[in-house]
């Protein structure tokens, strides 16, 4: 039997006469079980971050271990095609749906991997900032032939949208063009999943407007911010490159990733 979680390990069929049967395979509750030990993770206690913090955390990243911002997007991006393969795995038409920042960053860098993953993304980038960074995922994008639009094409033709719009600098209520898109991405019929943050939720109170989208997944990155605590639907954290001292800093307390895996499903919501 698979193990539920995203290590792709399986669960002892028949369990040693002095084990429980387990609902997780063993490599998970060895890896669960050492990071309480290092008291790295225990129940009610994974941190969600404020708004600022999640800012002063990033902006750490990029002065003290000196990661560039391509370097931890491509990490985040490639996080994030992993949660979409594991959620969504015969779901193959994705549109992805890129905001001005970082978070429309991340998605045009989870198009290149679903590409090579065998999906067949479409990337919807209604504003495009003039940085080199950006300018370079859309050709890379181009160059794999995944169409790249200003607007919204007709949703009849995907099963899943990735939504990258806003993540944890978004203050207030949507603003045009991507206030009508969150609006019709909300009445479709696509499954959604969100990146960092579901967009037009408030970065640590959540859907306070009701202009947010109501994702049926989401994917926070580094580690999850205050918002996760208003969401129900399926949990995934990805961003797996923060180094211990951060870790210490801002006193971390993340879950630890199954084997080599890019994202750790947060099961239990009592964790949060
Ligand atoms: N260290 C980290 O945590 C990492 C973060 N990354 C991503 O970077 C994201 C944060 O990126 P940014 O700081 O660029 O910010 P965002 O991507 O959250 O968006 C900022 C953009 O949204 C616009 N905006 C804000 N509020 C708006 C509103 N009400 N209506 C319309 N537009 C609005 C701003 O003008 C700005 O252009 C994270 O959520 C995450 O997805 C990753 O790329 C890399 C690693
Ligand atoms: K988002």
């Amino acid at each position: 039997m698979p193990c539920p979680c995203t290590c792709l390990f399986s669960i002892q069929a028949t369990p040693a006469p002095s084990q429980a049967p387990s609902s997780r395979c063993s490599k998970c509750c060895v890896s669960r079980a050492l990071s309480e030990r290092l008291g790295v993770l225990s129940r009610g206690q994974i941190t969600l971050l404020g708004q600022e913090e999640a800012i002063a955390i990033d902006e750490e990243l990029m002065s003290t271990p000196g990661f560039s911002v391509d370097q931890l997007m491509e990490l985040a991006g490639l996080s994030v095609a992993s949660a979409v393969v594991e959620a969504y795995p015969d779901l193959r038409r994705v549109l992805i749906l890129c905001g001005p920042g970082n978070n429309g960053g991340d998605g045009l860098v989870a198009a290149r991997h679903l590409y090579h993953f065998g999906y067949s993304p479409t990337v919807v980038y209604p504003k495009r900032p003039d940085k080199q960074l950006f300018v370079n995922l859309v050709t890379q994008c181009e160059q794999l032939k995944i169409p790249v639009l200003s607007e919204l094409p007709d949703l009849q033709g995907f099963e899943v949208a990735l939504d990258a719009v806003f993540g944890f600098s978004f203050k207030g209520t949507p603003r045009p063009p991507f206030a009508e898109m969150l609006k019709a991405i909300q009445i479709s019929s696509l499954k959604v999943m969100s990146v960092d943050i579901p967009s037009g939720w408030d970065v640590e109170k959540g859907d306070t407007t009701g202009d947010g989208l109501q994702p049926d997944a989401l994917i926070s990155l580094t580690a999850p911010k205050k918002a996760a605590a208003h969401f129900n639907g399926r949990h995934f954290l990805g961003g797996r490159f923060v180094p211990p001292g951060i870790v210490e800093k801002y006193k971390l307390r993340l879950p630890a990733y199954p084997g080599v895996s890019q994202i750790v499903e947060l099961l239990d919501k009592s964790e949060l």
